[in-house]
């Protein structure tokens, strides 16, 4: 963001014209929540951010609401962008205390907070959060750090977060994403910087997607090795099968004992059934393009074994769950020339890599440069790192998701989408796209037996935009 912004001011934006643009945004945000003439008290920072809400002060009584505007801090203080927006606004600059209003707006703090609110900026946030109106917060709700989702101390709690140019980490990870309440983000003209942080969305990966050609068949599109549990611990590899499918895979294997696979045979129709010992004796096949291990594999010697014979094949791999599990503290087993995506849950995680430091998705990103492996860190703001120093953070999973068997579809997800040939990363992002917006499709009270057939809806939509 700081460098968007040095870019558009050496290029001839003068740092005011976009405190300007900024200020449009959360005066137009504003006028959405209060109805119109309503009284909107603007609380700002000793920083831009509270310039931005001493423009948005001005640009408010413009269009008849009646504002006040309070200060932290002295306004003879106030430096550059901050102190011209400041004589901008004609009217009073009382103090923090908040009189009765319909409407909040956060300008105390933004990205340049640098600690612990104390003393009168941590009395200000607590006298937003307990004053009863709407609270929209400018850039980032006060108390909250944008590079890392976390508030070392009290922030506030925000109805609606007006921030500019991009989402930061901090509005999509947890606890962070919850403080910004509904989140929007405007442009002001800024330059687009390349960058390796992204949101998880679709034109991050849509370009990759597989698209089945005229002359596809069932084994151009990708065959997909599934090993099962063992009998009685058959369900999550067969919901990873079922979505594998329905991902595209032209053809999906599940393969186990023969009593694990009597059990697939009374649930399922058209993934194939083989009975084997262990992987090696499928892997002979040149059609099969991707395996996954780990759904009810078990934390034992044999699915070791297992996870080791697929680590030497040369096909696409995910490893979820126990294939994890059986690797504790060992990531760099894992390294391979060839796609490996994984899928840990914080607890998995932790086993297999330790305990790292800092925001998640950097985490993430550690894990993925030291297995030399795509990695999606779960939860309810899933990361996807890819060992390159790429890092896309999700934020479309609503908490419905959090079911059994959820974990099993991502899996099965991403190996259908690696079997087509789609790059890891993006299919990882891919997966955990689709599979947050299928949950959507699905709605509250899903189980992850729905998943696959939400999945459907949400595909088919792909192919119809442009
Ligand atoms: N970067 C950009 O491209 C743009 C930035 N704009 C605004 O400018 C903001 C960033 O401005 P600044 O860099 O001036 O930073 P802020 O205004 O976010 O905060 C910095 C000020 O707060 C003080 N401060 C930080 N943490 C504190 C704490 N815990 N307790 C007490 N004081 C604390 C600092 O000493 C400094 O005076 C953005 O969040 C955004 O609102 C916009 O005007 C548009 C363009
Ligand atoms: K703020």
């Amino acid at each position: 963001m700081r460098a968007a912004e040095q870019e558009a001011i050496a290029a001839g934006t003068p740092g005011f014209t976009l405190m300007r643009r900024a200020a449009a945004a959360v005066a137009r945000e504003a006028a959405a929540m209060a109805p119109h003439g309503a009284r909107v008290a603007v609380l700002c920072g000793p920083g831009n951010n509270g310039g931005d809400g001493f423009v948005a002060a001005a640009l408010l009584r413009e269009a008849g609401y009646a504002v006040s505007v309070h200060l932290l801090g002295e306004a003879g203080r106030l430096k550059g962008d901050a102190a011209e927006a400041a004589r901008l606004w004609a009217g009073p600059v009382e103090g923090p205390a908040l009189p009765p209003a319909a409407l909040l707006v956060d300008a105390l703090f933004g990205i340049g907070l640098n600690r612990a609110p104390e003393g009168a900026a941590a009395a200000a946030i607590a006298a937003m959060n307990a004053h009863g109106a709407p609270i929209l917060a400018v850039d980032v709700p006060s108390g909250l750090d944008a590079d890392t989702g976390t508030a070392p101390g009290v922030a506030v709690q925000a109805a609606r977060t007006v921030t500019f140019h991009t989402a930061k980490p901090g509005h999509l990870l947890l606890p962070g994403r919850d403080l910004c309440g509904a989140l929007v983000v405007a442009d002001i003209g800024l330059p687009e910087t390349p960058g390796r942080l992204f949101r998880n969305a679709t034109a991050l990966w849509g370009p990759h997607w597989p698209r089945p050609r005229g002359h596809s068949h069932k084994y151009t599109r990708g065959a997909c090795l599934v090993w099962s549990g063992p009998s009685l611990a058959t369900g999550a590899a067969r919901l990873s099968a079922m979505t594998a499918l329905r991902a595209g895979a032209g053809i999906v294997t599940l393969a186990g004992d023969h009593a694990a696979l009597t059990e697939h045979a009374a649930h399922v129709t058209a993934p194939l059934l083989r009975v084997a010992e262990m992987p090696a004796e499928l892997l002979a096949d040149p059609r099969l393009t991707a395996c996954l291990i780990g759904p009810g594999a078990g934390v034992n010697p044999a699915t070791l074994a297992r996870v080791e014979q697929l680590l030497a094949c040369d096909r696409a791999l995910v490893l979820d769950a126990d294939a994890l599990t059986v690797l504790a503290g060992r990531p760099e087993a894992l390294r391979r020339p060839h796609p490996t995506v994984l899928t840990p849950h914080e607890g998995e995680f932790r086993t297999l890599f330790g305990p790292l430091p800092g925001p998640k998705h950097e985490r993430a990103l550690a894990a993925a440069r030291a297995s030399g492996s795509v990695v999606i860190l779960k939860g309810a703001d899933t990361v996807i790192a890819a060992p390159d120093g790429r890092a896309a953070i999700n934020d479309n999973a609503p908490p419905w998701l959090a079911t059994a068997g959820s974990g099993d579809v991502l899996a099965g997800l991403v190996a259908g989408l690696l079997a087509q040939g789609m790059p890891a990363f993006e299919a990882a992002c891919a997966a955990v796209f689709l599979h947050g917006a299928a949950s959507t499709e699905a709605g509250p009270h899903l189980t992850a037996e729905d998943l696959p057939a939400a999945l459907w809806p949400v595909l088919k939509r792909l192919y119809e935009a442009p």
